[in-house]
């Protein structure tokens, strides 16, 4: 499975990244979620990279031009809440791309342990498409994993991207063991040490939804 570490090169990204950490401007709503849109932005033209093209003539007012652009059919897929400025970024640069979204959340039983719940689920066939899976945040892997499973009873994707912001290593091997190897792609724009007991990931910036959208009840 191929994994792209934006960190491992020096680029505009970082500072995006670093943004949304940082404790003193992370509290910033909506440079926040600009912040994530930028990055949706930047990785979309990157993915953008893998698909397939063909030449196609465009008139322009003084003659024909020719032009490669992609071929493939695009459905973004965003998990709720955080993914929402995430996707924006993603749709920014794909506006041809269909769209699907899948609500995943942690209930917790105590404070350590929790089960996540899908409840909604709004998606195109996905059938012999892209699917691009968007959520800025890759902790444990579980709501990534249960969101694509939701997905496959729309149909089987040619390709799956995973998009996220930050992922812990814990999640790189999750998804290494729960997504097809020959068919899945994941980026990232960094990969974090650590996972807390609340299966936060350390350092990581804390919970991503709420800095975008304010505190939940
Ligand atoms: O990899 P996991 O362990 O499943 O955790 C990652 C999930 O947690 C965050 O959402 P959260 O549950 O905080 O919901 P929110 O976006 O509504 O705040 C994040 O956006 C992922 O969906
Ligand atoms: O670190 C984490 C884990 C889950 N959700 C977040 O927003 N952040
Ligand atoms: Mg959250």
């Amino acid at each position: 499975m191929k994994i792209v570490n934006f960190a491992e090169k020096n680029s505009e990204l970082n500072r995006f990244v670093a943004e949304i950490r940082d404790i003193h401007i992370q509290q910033d709503r909506l440079r926040f979620r600009k912040n994530l849109e930028r990055i949706g932005e930047v990785m979309s033209y990157e993915i953008s990279k893998d698909f397939r093209y063909s030449e196609k003539l465009v008139t322009t007012p003084l003659g024909t031009a020719r032009v490669n652009t992609a071929d493939d059919k695009i459905v973004i897929g965003t998990i709720l809440r955080a993914g929402i400025p995430y996707h924006q970024g993603f749709l920014n640069y794909f506006d041809r791309a269909e769209n699907a979204f899948v609500s995943a959340y942690r209930k917790y039983k105590d404070k350590l342990n929790f089960e996540i719940f899908i409840e909604y689920i709004a998606s195109p066939r996905i059938d012999g498409k892209i699917l691009i899976l968007t959520d800025p945040m890759l902790a444990t892997g579980g709501s990534m994993e249960l969101s694509y499973r939701a997905l496959l009873t729309k149909g089987e994707p040619e390709h799956i991207h995973i998009a996220s912001v930050i992922a812990s290593q814990k999640a790189i091997e999750y998804i290494t063991t729960h997504f097809p190897e020959e068919k899945t792609t994941v980026w990232v724009g960094a990969i974090d040490p650590d996972l807390n007991e609340h299966s936060y990931i350390v350092p990581g910036l804390g919970d991503a939804g709420d800095l975008a959208y304010g505190e939940k009840e």
